[in-house]
């Protein structure tokens, strides 16, 4: 280590380290302890409270400060002779472009969402940087390398798609709490707080109702004739009751499942409730809207409690109250937020009457709030080993020893004795749309589908770029920039609105499109294919997309996403279901079922085959989070206090 840390490479070195959090604190003290002397880093946040329990380099009296900074001035505390350079920025912001990723020897990435991640990846591949990557989740972490041209990139390899959902199980069948929470989150609380225009797969069931039962309004509307409570309580019986006794009649679905039990308001709870007679002007009275919270105003005060249904219906119309009483002016743009405890409450509140109405166990809010905002607890250590690992590929890299990069996957439990799985780095995929140029397919109703819905679901979801420009032959169709003359703006803004077919250069099946970004100097050719009917659940984006990895992933999830509560459901299995984990966090990594070799496993250790399958850890990150559920959440837990 010694010799690594007095080479020449190491000490030359100019390192751009992206993200300051878990991964990224250690990753910095590793670096200044090796021997870096020239490191810059990017963050965009700023440091909250709950960060202190693992970025060790942060302090109670540091919150609220840029990441960045605070992580520079605490590193150079001990190692007052080297070069710190901390930027507060988002790594997307145009000023890290091709040209400022190229004065580094190496960038190493701490971040925590997919979408940061593919830009670095692109900007690393266009300015020839080899980039190290990693990530954690709990126990599970990786580290891989990417160089143009030797190994593959971070895209080249298609990543877990976020588990989804059918949507009728969520608004009629759920079997599981989680799927009461996606209900809660995603169409519950989007539809009273969120945007009302939205649509939204609750609007059936209210329409229906309304011209039934009620006065063929909006249900979800607050009317002029009705105190909060009231409004809290119509709402209660609507969802929990009415909703089912509906979803009832329908005998088919109930066959081979159990039949919820209708709940009204009325049934739980008495006809006023008291002690919501108190002075909501005094539970507001506080500076921050975010701290107003339910529980607090009706006492209760343990999260690892399991609520009963009367308290759970108690906190629901608290919180709804609450909402409107104190944080009224958000309404209408709230979007869930697991940091926002008002929001927590109300979610787990709804999730658990709705459990209970399906007879499916009902959960604490701790449980809920880490089933809602994908938590997976963060695992101190594995950052601190990730990070290490990180360093140890950084220095291969820089010594160009080729031959010994390695990815590395870090296990919850031992295999073939090992905690740590080093794998010989791929060679790039060569269909892969980003690295190797290779051009891309889309089926679409060139009719019927808008330039806009090409540019937000294809362009900007599945290609991830940020400001892209749409060129069929030498017409531009769109393009995104701040110097655009006004006449463009209107000319593209035109174009967004058209179906493909009409648009001035006319795209129908058989055109080949240029999308690029200029930011990533990312180019990609997309051959359009005509095809005039898609399956509403299988292909809900109404197109779809192949040619490269990422499409694959796309056949095998055959649910309509549900909002986007993208979630997956791997677990953090126990010791005896090992098997389990390996197949599902493989499971939408592996597509083509390709092996890895494993060279660090000598012939003497106990495998008998020297071939593991690959293994791909998926991110703390809203994207493409893994997601615990009820049983496996407290077995982790109770690992890890
Ligand atoms: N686009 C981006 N530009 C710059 N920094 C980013 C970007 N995206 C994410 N980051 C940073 O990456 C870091 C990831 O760290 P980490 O996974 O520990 O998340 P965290 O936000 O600190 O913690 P948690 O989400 O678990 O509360 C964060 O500090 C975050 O600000
Ligand atoms: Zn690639």
């Amino acid at each position: 280590m010694d010799s690594l840390c007095h080479s020449s490479a190491v000490k030359g070195a100019k390192v751009l380290m992206v993200g300051a959090g878990g991964i990224g604190c250690e990753l910095l003290k590793t670096l200044a302890l090796s021997g870096f002397q020239d490191i810059h880093i990017i963050d965009m946040d700023t440091i909250e409270v709950s960060n202190l329990n693992r970025q060790f380099l942060f302090r109670q009296s540091h919150v609220g400060q840029s990441k960045a900074k605070v992580a520079r001035d605490a590193v150079l505390r001990f190692r007052p002779h080297i070069s710190i350079t901390p930027y507060h920025a988002n790594v997307k912001d145009s000023d890290f472009n091709v040209d400022f990723f190229k004065q580094f020897s190496v960038v190493l990435n701490g971040l925590d969402n997919l979408d940061a991640r593919r830009h670095v990846n692109r900007l690393c591949l266009a300015a020839e940087v080899p980039l190290v990557e990693s990530g954690t989740t709990g126990f599970l972490g990786q580290v891989t390398v990417h160089v143009k041209g030797k190994t593959e990139c971070y895209e080249c390899q298609p990543k877990p798609a976020p588990k989804t959902y059918p949507v009728c199980t969520i608004t009629s069948t759920p079997s599981k709490f989680v799927h009461c929470i996606v209900w809660a989150k995603d169409l519950l609380f989007s539809k009273l707080f969120g945007d009302k225009n939205q649509e939204n797969d609750l609007n059936v069931r209210s329409s229906d109702a309304s011209n039934s039962s009620e006065h063929g309004e909006d249900v979800f509307e607050w009317r002029n004739n009705e105190d909060i409570e009231q409004y809290g309580r119509r709402i209660y019986d609507h969802v929990f009751g009415y909703n089912i006794e509906i979803a009832l009649k329908n005998q088919e679905t109930w066959k081979n499942r159990n039949r919820p039990k209708p709940i009204y308001s009325r049934d739980v709870l008495p006809e006023h409730l008291n002690h919501q007679n108190g002075n909501v002007d005094k539970k507001c009275a506080t500076d921050d809207p975010l701290s107003v919270s339910a529980m607090t105003s009706l006492g209760l005060k343990n999260p690892q409690d399991i609520w009963s249904l009367t308290e759970n219906s108690t906190v629901f119309l608290e919180s709804l109250k609450l909402f409107f009483a104190c944080r009224e002016k958000e309404i209408g743009n709230l979007s869930f937020d697991k940091d926002d405890q008002l929001a927590v409450e109300f979610v787990t509140a709804a999730a658990n009457i709705r459990a209970a109405s399906f007879g499916i166990p009902m959960h604490s809010l701790f449980e809920a709030k880490g089933i809602a905002g994908n938590i997976v607890h963060a695992v101190a250590t594995t950052n601190a080993v990730v990070a290490g690992l990180i360093v140890i590929e950084a220095i291969k890299v820089l010594e160009k020893d080729i031959d010994n990069y390695r990815m590395t996957y870090c296990l919850e439990h031992p295999s073939k004795k090992m905690l740590l799985m080093p794998v010989e780095p791929f060679e790039p995929n060569k269909s892969c749309c980003v690295c190797s140029e290779s051009p891309l397919a889309l089926e679409i109703n060139t009719h019927r589908s808008k330039l806009r819905d090409f540019v937000e679901k294809i362009v900007k979801a599945k290609l991830g770029m940020n400001s892209p420009l749409i060129m069929h032959g030498s017409t531009l169709l769109y393009e995104v920039g701040d110097d655009l003359e006004d006449d463009m703006i209107a000319n593209y803004t035109a174009n967004l609105e058209k179906v493909l077919s009409e648009l001035p250069s006319s795209v129908t099946g058989g055109t080949m499109l240029t999308v690029e970004d200029l930011q990533q100097e990312f180019t990609c050719n997309i051959y359009i294919k005509h095809r005039e009917e898609f399956d509403e659940e299988k292909e809900p984006d109404g197109m779809v997309l192949s040619g490269w990895t990422q499409a694959s992933l796309e056949k095998k999830d055959d649910n309509k996403v549900v909002g986007n509560g993208g979630n997956t459901s791997t677990s953090m299995p126990t010791e005896g279901e090992r098997e389990v984990e390996l197949d599902e966090i493989s499971e939408g990594t592996e597509i083509s079922g390709k092996k890895r070799k494993q060279p660090e496993v000598s012939a003497g250790e106990t495998n008998s085959s020297n071939e593991v399958q690959r293994l791909d850890v998926v991110d703390d990150d809203e994207d493409e989070l893994v997601m615990l559920d009820h049983q496996d959440t407290s077995n982790k837990k109770k690992k890890l206090q």
